[in-house]
């Protein structure tokens, strides 16, 4: 038997070649590529009669080694992956084309053409897995309740915040000391519904943790409602102005790009301050947080409220103070914890905008 070569057709697309052999019924076929040489060998019925067909041919630029073929009774059709994505000049490395290899005009296109071909083939194939996703039929509640919840606290927290720059403009220092009483109402009322703020990510209606969400709620809760609410001695303390004027800072930017996200809306200046001034201001939070637990000590040892009656051979009741104490220092595991998860959240959220700038 003699060697001969096929007639070969090829095509390509960015991202892959498509070569036709005109040989039937092939057999024994032996293809593959290496060092970015194809190499086919195979027995069938070709231009010469039946005989043993072969050819090699080094490509312009380097293909994936796996080859994918299918053979038919009329020919055996070839596809090879390119590296990297995109349009060759020709097929081979040399520039003269080899006798056996001609256009497939069957499946030519030109660049342009591909690159249509190619975009519309991307967006079937969003289309088909858009609608595989299956649609919540309750998105628009969620999204309209999660709108109002944030509205509410943004309007909550840009009263308590324009309060408070307002009475110190005008009071400077001596706003610090009656700050209680003017903003705790409305620091009430947020930091309740903020409870839903837990809720929210327990029923999947938000995709995030609920554990940082618990540390942030119940942490703020017990320095309002336990330290301050409960201790007449701290609600004229400057350490209340601290401590509600940061958690404010935060919050009139954080509410608003969360009711921005309910529409599919970004400012891109909003996402960064979300993202970015909790660095500066959770600290500062803690530690204001901090300085009022350590204040409130000596007053819950003097006033002995909500001390821990304990059994008469062990003295007469624990000072609330050492349950204080050991909240101290879960205020700064808190820290930790919720510090590192906005990390994370910062990451993830620059990541995907780069991604999608790309
Ligand atoms: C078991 C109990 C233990 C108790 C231990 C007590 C320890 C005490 C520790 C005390 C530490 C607290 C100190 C603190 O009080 C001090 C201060 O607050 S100082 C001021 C500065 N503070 C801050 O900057 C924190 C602000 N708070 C937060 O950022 C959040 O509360 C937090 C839970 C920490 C993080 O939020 P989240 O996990 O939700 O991250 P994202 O904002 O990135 O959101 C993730 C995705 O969910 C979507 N989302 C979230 N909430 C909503 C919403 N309400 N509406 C609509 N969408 C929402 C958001 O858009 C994100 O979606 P996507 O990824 O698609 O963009």
């Amino acid at each position: 038997m003699q060697t001969l070569t096929p007639h070969v057709y090829w095509a390509q697309r960015h991202s892959e070649i498509y070569l036709r052999v005109e040989l039937s019924d092939a057999q024994n076929l032996d293809i593959s590529v290496q060092e970015n040489v194809l190499h086919f060998k195979a027995q069938g019925h070709g231009a010469k009669g039946d005989n043993e067909y072969e050819f090699s041919l080094e490509f312009l630029a380097p293909v994936k080694p796996e080859v994918s073929h299918r053979s038919t009774q009329r020919q055996v059709n070839i596809r090879v992956q390119k590296k990297e994505c995109c349009w060759w000049d020709r097929l081979t490395m040399q520039e003269r084309k080899p006798l056996f290899l001609a256009p497939d005009f069957d499946r030519w296109l030109d660049e342009s053409d591909a690159e249509l071909e190619q975009r519309a083939k991307e967006q079937i194939n969003k289309i088909s897995l858009e609608s595989r996703v299956p649609k919540d039929p309750f998105l628009g509640l969620k999204k309209g309740y999660l709108f109002m919840y944030n509205l509410v606290q943004f309007l909550g927290f840009s009263w308590i915040f324009v309060n408070m720059t307002v009475r110190l403009f005008i009071l400077r220092e001596d706003s610090f000391y009656d700050t209680f009483h003017t903003i705790a109402d409305m620091m009430y009322f947020c930091q309740m519904l903020a409870v839903a703020e837990v809720i929210n990510p327990a029923l999947g209606l938000v995709k995030t943790g609920v554990m940082p969400a618990l540390i942030q709620v119940v942490g703020r809760n017990v320095i309002l409602f336990v330290i301050f609410g409960s201790l007449e001695e701290m609600q004229n303390k400057a350490v209340v102005f601290f401590v509600f004027y940061l958690w404010s800072i935060i919050e009139i930017f954080r509410y608003p790009f969360y009711m921005l996200a309910c529409i599919d809306t970004e400012w891109k200046m909003l996402t960064w301050l979300r993202y970015t001034i909790w660095m500066p201001l959770y600290p500062l939070g803690v530690l204001a947080e901090a300085v009022a637990v350590i204040q409130s000590l000596p007053i819950f040892d003097e006033t002995r409220l909500y001390s821990i009656p304990l059994p008469k051979a062990m003295g007469h009741s624990l000072s609330f103070s050492y349950v204080l104490q050991i909240y101290l220092v879960l205020m700064f595991l808190g820290l930790f914890v919720n510090f590192r998860h906005l990390f994370k959240q910062r990451r993830r959220r620059f990541r995907t905008k780069k991604r999608k700038a790309n």
